[in-house]
């Protein structure tokens, strides 16, 4: 049996980028010319400089860093899919890399031949792909389609499939891009489900997101990258005190960055974790901050696709928190109050329930992770 392992040792990638010269034709004629005799000019951009980590058996890592850092092409980098142009990566064991749902389809192939093409990709053989075909339709709910034509389906069922087939067989490494599920919400608890058993059954984990509440509760190191280098590799707390960091300084250095960011809803985390009907009242209960620590102003409650904002914003210390997280934010517990017309009970929600927070009061877009008790709270109420 082999003992999974990955070893990065001054890892760097440059890849061949063409730069169209900026063109300032005064006339249509000169921009005509421009754009015949000025070609794109080809240079040489370094999107990995000089990476150094290791993981070993039972590691479940954090790819920090924010948009552009470098954190998918390191992935892809470990999977294989670039090799490195300078330095030396050793990775041992089988691995899976969930990176892209719809890596080896053809939409002109059935369902059924799609299979046998992603496994073909996933370097799976033929005879161990047929006795799976038949769990991947019923777990994707396409055993209806299995001879369609793959264009015709939605993108959801193309989502599905992908995932069904991706994590049809138990890796020693998983390989995870920020994973955000387009499926409906039975679906998306069944895939739910199957992740965490097979991030249960692997032996490392390397999981690059920006939903710092899941990373710390999954990851035990973490490393952070920004402009493709390494500016930490350690313990999970640590990087992601470093993360922090990184980030209100970024802020502090281009303050004008800051709303678009947090408008894009990239800096804003928390957790739902309680939700009651009280005196004609939703209340939720949770926490919220952001990544550069200032309180978040604005949360919402979106319910089978209206969004209703919060009535009352009240905050409270959460030590628990603080010290769990590493935060400099002690009033970071919150209690909201949503003022729903026509609801007199939990049960009238429904199941599809979404929390999202963010900076300014008019346009929370985040969507705050949901505890299990808000989930059970209100499949319970029906
Ligand atoms: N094949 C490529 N050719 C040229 N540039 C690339 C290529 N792949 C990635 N880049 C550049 O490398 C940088 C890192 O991209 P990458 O997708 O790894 O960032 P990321 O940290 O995953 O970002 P995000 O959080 O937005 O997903 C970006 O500036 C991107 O434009």
């Amino acid at each position: 049996m082999t003992t999974a392992g990955i070893v990065l040792e001054g890892i760097s990638l440059s890849v061949p980028l063409y730069v169209q010269p900026e063109r300032r034709a005064r006339s249509w004629i000169a921009m005509l010319t421009g754009a015949a005799f000025d070609p794109p000019r080809r240079v040489q951009a370094r999107i990995l400089d000089d990476i150094s980590f290791q993981a070993g058996e039972g590691d479940r890592v954090a790819i920090l860093g924010r948009n552009g850092a470098g954190k998918s092409t390191l992935l892809r980098v470990l999977n294989g899919v670039y090799p490195p142009t300078a330095g030396a990566m050793r990775v041992n064991g089988s691995c899976q890399a969930l990176l892209n749902m719809s890596l080896g389809f053809s939409g002109e192939a059935t369902v059924r031949e799609n299979i046998f093409l992603r496994g073909t990709a996933m370097r799976l053989k033929a005879a161990d792909m047929r006795d799976k075909i038949e769990s991947i339709l019923e777990f994707a709910g396409l055993q209806e389609k299995s001879s369609h034509r793959l264009r015709t389906l939605s993108s959801g069922q193309k989502m599905r499939l992908g995932f069904a087939i991706s994590t049809s067989v138990q890796h020693d490494i998983i390989l995870m891009d920020e994973w955000v599920g387009s499926g409906d919400s039975d679906f998306m608890a069944k895939a739910t489900a199957r992740m965490q058993d097979r991030m249960g059954g692997s032996k490392i984990v390397v999981l690059a997101s920006h939903s710092v509440g899941l990373l710390r509760d999954i990851c035990n190191k973490g490393i952070v990258l920004e402009q493709g280098k390494l500016v930490y590799a350690g313990d999970i707390l640590p990087a992601l005190q470093h993360y922090h960091g990184l980030m209100s300084m970024l802020r502090m250095q281009d303050p004008e960055g800051q709303e678009t960011s947090s408008a894009g809803g990239q800096l804003v985390y928390g957790c739902a974790e309680a939700i009651s009907f009280e005196d004609g009242l939703v209340l939720v209960r949770g926490w919220i901050t952001s990544t550069n620590g200032e309180p978040p102003q604005g949360l919402a409650l979106e319910v089978g696709g209206e969004r209703y904002q919060s009535v009352g914003l009240e905050r409270n210390k959460r030590p628990d928190v603080m010290r769990h997280f590493g935060l400099g934010d002690p009033q970071c517990g919150f209690i909201a109050r949503f003022e729903m017309e026509g609801i007199t009970a939990l049960s009238e929600l429904g199941e599809k329930v979404r929390v999202l927070g963010g900076m300014s009061v008019e346009r929370p877009s985040t969507p705050l992770r949901v505890a299990p008790a808000v989930t059970t709270a209100l499949k319970g109420a029906h």
